[in-house]
């Protein structure tokens, strides 16, 4: 997936710093100066030269040009963050400083001195981050501390969502066949934490093939680069998201995976180059599906690194099934993976309190103790359990 995604994904483009946040670094972020680009004092104090007693020749505010301090026993009143005058010897604090008059009559520097070398924390020209890197508000900042008006970005892929189901109600109680939609209003929420912008979100759409087609076809006419879908990926008599994508001319990346739960996730090319992922309509095998296809994608769509489990310490047993992988929701109590309850494909009640999915390979069982991969749910730090 990570492959099909980094060969569609689109070229980069300025963007203004401001409005770069969630997009993803195209080129790696170099310096454009040395940082500090000037010597700067870190104190408010004296920029002084020789020794003492200095006289005092002049002020040096942040912001102003330094005029170089001529000769020795001579000194300016520099505040923190003005530039430091070539020919500065030391920089000695307000408070650790005698006046009288225009005179500095003592003081003495601090061993560490008190002001920040030209390039000392970077110099012109250094990489300071990969290309691929996702942008956040940190990055932002020291882009623009650097001298960045804009930011080439990959811009984040258009993503929409129609949520097929003719048993679907968006509000109210469920019951007499009839339950509630809980795609619709959580997997956009994962879409943005995985750096896509949302510009659609459909459902229930018809369970009828004429809709199905529409609903594929519209959401790409409005821009859409990878349309999710959930539900209908099986074969049942109102199951139409393989013959819609055989309507459309799409063609299959992968149809199917050897993983329980979550097995008929797919995702297939239009031939305009659009991703459609079926999601499995069950709601924890629709998060499977996103975890193990539709984030693969989207790392190789917006130029990030392709998503690498980690690997965790099993708290306790996790049973395998079969022939297929095993995706377990584990929750991570003092950095071990322990089974969570509820987790059939139908239910959420596990997930919402998962760190992710261990990995349980074919013909094997999670013995407590051992090592697994984990994959993680798409979640910030600070909302994981
Ligand atoms: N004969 C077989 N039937 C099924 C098999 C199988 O191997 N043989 N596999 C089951 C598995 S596993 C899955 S997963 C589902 C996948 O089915 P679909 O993707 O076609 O999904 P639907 O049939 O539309 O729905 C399945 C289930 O999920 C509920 N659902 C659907 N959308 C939502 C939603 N947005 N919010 C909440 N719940 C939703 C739906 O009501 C069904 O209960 O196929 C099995 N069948
Ligand atoms: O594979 Mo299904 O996706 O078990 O629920």
């Amino acid at each position: 997936m990570f492959e099909a995604g980094s060969a569609a994904a689109p070229g980069p483009t300025p963007v203004p710093l401001v409005e770069s946040d969630g997009l993803t670094l195209a080129e790696p972020l170099v310096t454009l100066t040395d940082l500090p680009a000037f010597p700067t004092s870190s104190v408010d104090g004296w920029a002084v030269r020789g020794d003492a007693p200095w006289r005092i020749v002049g002020r040096v505010l942040a912001g102003d040009h330094a005029t170089p301090l001529g000769s020795p026993g001579t000194c300016v009143e520099i505040a923190t963050g003005g530039m430091v005058p070539p020919g500065t010897d030391a920089v000695i604090r307000i408070e650790e400083s005698k006046v009288d008059g225009d005179t500095v009559l003592e003081g003495t520097a601090r061993k560490t001195p008190d002001w920040r070398r030209q390039g000392e924390e970077a110099a012109r020209g250094e990489e300071l981050l990969p290309a691929g890197t996702p942008v956040t508000p940190g990055v932002i900042g020291l882009a623009a501390s650097c001298g960045y008006d804009t930011l080439s970005c990959r811009p984040a892929p258009k993503a929409a969502l129609l949520v097929f189901g003719d048993e679907l109600l968006t509000a109210g109680l469920p019951g007499d066949g009839r339950v509630r939609d809980a795609l619709g209003p959580s997997l956009p929420s994962w879409l943005r934490r995985a750096g896509t912008e949302v510009i659609r979100v459909r459902g229930p759409v018809a369970d009828t093939l004429d809709d199905h087609i529409a609903a594929l076809q519209s959401a790409v006419d409005a821009g859409a680069q990878v349309v999710c879908t959930t539900g209908g990926t099986m074969h049942g008599p109102v199951d139409h998201l393989h013959p819609a994508l055989a309507a459309l001319g799409a063609k299959y990346v992968v149809n199917t995976v050897a993983v329980r739960p979550g097995f008929p996730m797919l995702v297939a090319q239009l031939p305009g180059g659009q991703f459609v992922a079926g999601l499995p309509g069950n709601p924890q095998s629709t998060f499977v599906a996103l975890v193990s296809l539709v984030l693969p994608l989207l790392a190789g769509l917006t130029g990030r690194p392709l998503p690498s489990p980690g690997t965790v310490t099993l708290g306790a047993d996790v049973p395998g099934r079969g022939d297929f992988t095993h995706l377990a929701l584990v929750r991570l109590v003092d950095g071990q993976a322990h089974p969570v309850a509820h987790v059939g494909s139908s239910m959420l009640r596990g997930l919402a309190s998962s760190f992710g999915f261990a990995v349980i390979q074919p013909g094997t069982q999670g013995r407590a103790g051992e090592q697994a991969l984990v994959v993680p749910l798409p979640i910030l730090d600070g909302e994981r359990p």
